[in-house]
Parts: structure tokens; C-alpha cells; sequence
């Protein structure tokens, strides 16, 4: 959550004016975002850059290159922009002509700044939150269309406008016939500008509907409450203008005249709309979940079956060894049998009993699939589908009553753990370290290069690796291990001799650096 700083009023007036100026192309407030794997397929740049994106991007997890989508609305507001300066009649051929052409630069520079502020909006929406759904596409469309057919009211509206301010010393734009005409000019303006803000305010609904899918940590749900709250603000303020310009009585000029751009100047209050708005949703989300101080980690591996159960299990030991309450979460679990408690999964129940304190099964294991597959197979067998929501509140559940939650993916990195959700959501959503179980085995330098270069390139953070001895016939392991050593980027945090059948108690110590690195993450 933010905080409350003595200056929020000053910083409440300046997004005002930047919003309203279109000046604040990006957010105003700084918070951390986390949004999901960027699609691959859908990347110009091919995907090949994902790790300078990322890193380019300058937070974890923001897209980095552009989608096709995002390239068709980049070119068509640039297009909007150009129309603008075209619509600057002809060559000034004299001096009183070139001044003629000077004077319409503010109305130009007014109408510029307006396009600016919603393809940065729009900008902003995309690199964070968009998923190129359906309904994505649409509202992007018609936020373009909306601009192109607004592009010229807008500008006769702004030249209207320095025409009356400047007392007609910078030129009217066009020719008035009476009020009928002003009225008219404001319903139209009015209407460009409910229909962009109600657009970009869509938008955002569409992530705040999809929030739980996302994963969405706290800090950003308020954001993008935030975001609502400036372009229903938007909405709201052109919406009373086209209501002033169509019901203002005709007889009273003055009335019908000013009431519908006066009532511009609430924009002036979107600052503090927006704060008001981020503020009361940070602090329901406070109330909702407590401050969480326990540390954690996600076990992930280079495959399916190299020891990553295992691993969590002797960890949580040797982290209650080092005298922590330690507790064991395995989200989603694909392969369950029915019992007489319900569905019950190996590797949670192992991950349950290893537990101090003892956590009940949800909570351990939100996500509880029957079919030994793919997660998301699992789910459409199971006719549910996953999501994020469920996992972070049980997190928050077990998180506050242990000192350290070491939570088990699914099969690899890259196995999703549901329809549009990957191993990296879920470390973003609950601010997790890495760490890795490498199955030493033959292949296995590169899925474990493999494994790293992508969770860097998602922009997690990788605490180490851990080796597990699953293959007894694998002659060169050692040897492979100081391999891997030299090649992965983080240290060895342990390494479990191939042990069948092993008390994962008596493995412990082979994991006392893991244990001891995940507990300084607190
Ligand atoms: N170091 C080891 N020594 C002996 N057996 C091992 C070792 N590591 C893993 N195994 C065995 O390999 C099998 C798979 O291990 P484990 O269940 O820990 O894998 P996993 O990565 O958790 O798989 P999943 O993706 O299904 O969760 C188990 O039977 C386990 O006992
Ligand atoms: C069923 C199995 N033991 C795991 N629970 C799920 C493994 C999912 C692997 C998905 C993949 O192919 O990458
Ligand atoms: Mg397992």
C-alpha cells in the first residue's frame, strides 16, 4: 500500500494538471506490477529478446516487445496526430500567413497533448495487463475508431477555445451561428470524450474482472481500482457536459454558453479522485490480508519426477531444524485419490505431514485435481478452472502462522499450472525466490541451463539449485555437477544422494544451505 506523505495533496493537485495536460504518460505513483508470460507467439521481436525485454521493461514481469494489437494502435494514434497537422490548410505563402498558420500551434499542442494522454493510457494498460482477449481487441478497436472520427471536433473545440480565452487575437476555427451552434460543438466534444475515457475505463474493468486469473497482488488491484476511478471520472465529467449542452434552456445564453465547459474544470479533481479511490481499495485489501513477514520459496525442477517432493519435503526439515515453523504448499496437484476426507495428493499430503505447524489439507493444497496429466488437463477433466485467487489466500493463511512456506510447483518451469497461468504468475503473486531441483541425469545440463535462462528472462529470482541423484545408473555425477556449478548463475544449494525409499528427515542436512538461504530471505 501506499503511503500517506505529507505532500499527497500537492502530488493529488499535479496528477491533476499532468493527467489533464496529458503530461503523465506513465503512472504517476510507483508500484510493483506483475502481470503473466508474455505470449510468445504473439511478440514482433519473434521472442528473441525475452531477457533484455524484461530487464528493459525495468520491472518484473512487464511485457516487454509489442504485439500485433499493440503495434495497430501505436500506428493508428500516430495516424490520428498526423491528421491534426495535415488539417493545417495549405503552405503559408507570406509573413501574415505564416502567422495565421503559428497561431492555430496551440490548439494543436492542446489537441496533441489530449491523443497523447490516451495512447499513453493505452500504452500503459497494454504493457501491464493485456492478454489480447477477445473483448481486449474489441475495446482497443474502438478506442482507435473513437479518435479517428473524434480527431477533428477535437481540434475545432480546442481552437475554439484559445479563440475565446485569447479574445479572439488566435483565430476561430470556425463560424458560429448562435448558441445552438456552441451547444452543438460541446455535445460533440463531449461525446469524443466520454467515449475514449468510457473505452480505456473498459479496459481496466477487464483486468479488475480478471484480477484472480492474474494474480494480481494487492498494490496493483489498487492501481488499477485507481485507473477506474480516473477514467470513470472522465466519463462522468463529459457525460454532465453533453447533459449541460442538450438540457441548458435555450433562452439563457450565458447558461448554455459556459455551463457545459465549466464543467471541465472538475477534471481539476482527478488527482484526488484517484488517490481517494487507490487509497480506500489499498486499504480494504490491508483488511482483508494481514501483513505477511514469513519467508518462502518455489520449488520448481528441470522436469516432472526429479526429486522436487522430495527436495521441499527434507527442506521443510531442515528448516524446522534450524528452529523455524515451516509449512509445505503444493497449489495445484494433478493426480489425486478419492478418500474418505476427500481428495487427498501424495506429494501434499508428504509436503502436510513434514509441516510444523500442522496446516489443514486445503490450504496446502488448494487445487486438488484427480488425473495424473498436465494441470490443465486435469482441470478440463475435472471441469474446473484454475485460478490464482484461491492459492494466494491459502498462502496468506499458511504464511501467517509460519515462519517459512516452501511451496512445490508442477512438473517444470514451464508447465502451466492452469489455462494462462505459468510457474512465474504465481512466484510474482506471492513474491517468491526460486529455487531449482536439477534431476542429474543425462540431458540434464540443459534443461537445468534451459530452466534458468527462463525464469530470469520472466524476471524471477533465482535463490539457487539443489541436485537430486534420481538416475543410480548415472556414472559421470559428479562430474556433471561441477558442471552445472560452472555453468547455472546461482550457487548449489545441496545435493541428495540417490536414496529410494530415504526418510526425507534423514536427507535434511544435505539441504542446510538451502534452508539457510531461504530463511535470510525474511
Ligand atoms: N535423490 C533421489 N533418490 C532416489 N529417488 C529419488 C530421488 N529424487 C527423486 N527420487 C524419486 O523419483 C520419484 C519422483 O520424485 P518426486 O516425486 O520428488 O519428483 P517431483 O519432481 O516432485 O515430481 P512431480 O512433478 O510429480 O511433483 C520418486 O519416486 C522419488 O522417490
Ligand atoms: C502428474 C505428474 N506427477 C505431475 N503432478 C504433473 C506434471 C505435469 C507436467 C506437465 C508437462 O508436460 O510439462
Ligand atoms: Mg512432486
Amino acid at each position: 500500500m501506499r503511503s500517506r506523505s505529507p505532500c499527497s495533496r500537492a502530488r493529488a493537485w499535479s496528477a491533476s494538471w499532468a493527467y489533464c495536460c496529458g503530461l503523465s504518460p506513465l503512472r504517476l505513483c510507483d508500484v510493483n506490477m506483475r502481470r503473466s508470460l508474455p505470449r510468445r507467439s504473439d511478440r514482433l521481436d519473434g521472442g528473441q529478446g525475452m531477457a533484455e525485454s524484461a530487464q528493459a521493461a525495468g520491472r518484473p514481469g512487464e511485457r516487454g516487445g509489442a504485439t500485433r494489437l499493440e503495434a495497430f494502435v501505436d500506428a493508428a494514434f500516430a495516424f490520428a496526430v498526423t491528421l491534426l497537422v495535415i488539417s493545417v490548410d495549405a503552405i503559408p505563402d507570406s509573413t501574415a500567413a505564416l502567422v495565421a498558420a503559428l497561431k492555430s500551434i496551440p490548439a494543436f499542442a492542446a489537441c496533441f497533448a489530449m491523443i497523447a494522454m490516451f495512447w499513453a493510457s493505452h500504452a500503459r494498460w497494454s504493457r501491464r495487463h493485456n492478454r489480447d482477449g477477445v473483448a481486449d481487441v474489441v475495446l482497443s478497436l474502438t478506442l482507435v475508431f473513437t479518435v479517428l472520427v473524434y480527431v477533428y471536433p477535437l481540434r475545432l473545440q480546442f481552437g475554439v477555445f484559445f479563440a475565446w480565452a485569447s479574445g479572439g487575437w488566435l483565430p476561430y476555427p470556425m463560424a458560429f451561428d448562435g448558441t445552438a451552434d456552441v451547444s452543438f460543438m460541446f455535445l460533440v466534444y463531449g461525446l469524443a470524450f466520454a467515449s475514449m475515457s468510457l473505452c480505456m475505463a473498459a479496459l481496466y474493468g477487464q483486468t479488475w474482472r480478471n484480477r484472480g486469473r492474474l494474480g494480481l497482488d494487492a498494490a496493483t488491484r489498487a492501481e488499477v481500482v485507481g485507473e477506474l476511478a480516473i477514467f470513470g471520472w472522465f466519463t462522468a465529467v463529459a457525460t454532465a457536459s453533453v447533459v449541460a449542452a442538450l438540457t441548458t434552456p435555450a433562452d439563457d445564453t450565458s447558461l448554455r454558453v459556459g455551463l457545459p465547459g465549466m464543467l471541465y474544470a472538475l477534471l481539476g479533481l482527478t488527482g484526488p479522485v484517484n488517490l481517494l479511490a487507490v487509497r480506500r481499495a489499498g486499504a480494504a485489501a490491508a483488511v482483508r490480508r494481514a501483513p505477511v513477514a514469513a519467508a518462502g520459496v518455489l520449488v520448481t525442477g528441470t522436469d516432472t519426477g526429479v526429486g522436487k517432493s522430495l527436495c521441499s519435503v527434507a527442506l521443510l526439515h531442515a528448516l524446522r531444524a534450524q528452529g523455524l515453523r515451516a509449512v509445505g504448499m503444493k497449489p495445484v496437484a494433478a493426480g489425486c485419490e478419492p478418500t474418505a476426507d476427500g481428495l487427498r495428493n501424495e506429494d501434499a499430503v508428504a509436503l502436510l505431514q513434514a509441516s510444523a505447524p500442522r496446516p489443514s489439507y486445503a490450504d496446502v493444497n488448494p487445487w486438488a485435481l484427480p488425473e495424473p496429466t498436465a494441470p490443465q488437463l486435469a482441470a478440463r477433466a475435472a471441469g474446473v478452472r484454475v485460478e490464482l485467487a484461491p492459492v494466494l489466500a491459502a498462502h496468506a493463511r499458511l504464511a501467517a502462522n509460519a515462519d517459512v512456506v516452501v511451496v512445490e510447483g508442477a512438473g517444470g518451469w514451464l508447465s502451466p499450472l492452469g489455462d494462462g497461468i505459468e510457474h512465474a504468475d504465481l512466484a510474482r503473486a506471492l513474491q517468491l525466490p526460486v529455487l531449482l531441483v536439477v534431476g542429474l541425469r543425462l540431458g540434464c545440463l540443459s534443461h537445468a541451463r534451459l530452466s534458468v535462462q527462463s525464469i530470469e528472462a520472466d524476471g524471477c529470482r533465482l535463490i539457487g539449485w539443489v541436485g537430486s541423484a534420481v538416475d543410480p545408473a548415472f556414472e559421470r555425477r559428479d562430474d556433471y555437477l561441477d558442471l552445472l556449478r560452472a555453468a547455472l548463475p546461482a550457487p548449489c544449494l545441496g545435493v541428495l544422494p540417490h536414496a529410494p525409499a530415504a526418510d526425507p528427515a534423514l536427507l535434511a542436512s544435505n539441504l542446510a544451505p538451502a534452508a539457510s538461504a531461504i530463511a535470510g530471505t525474511r
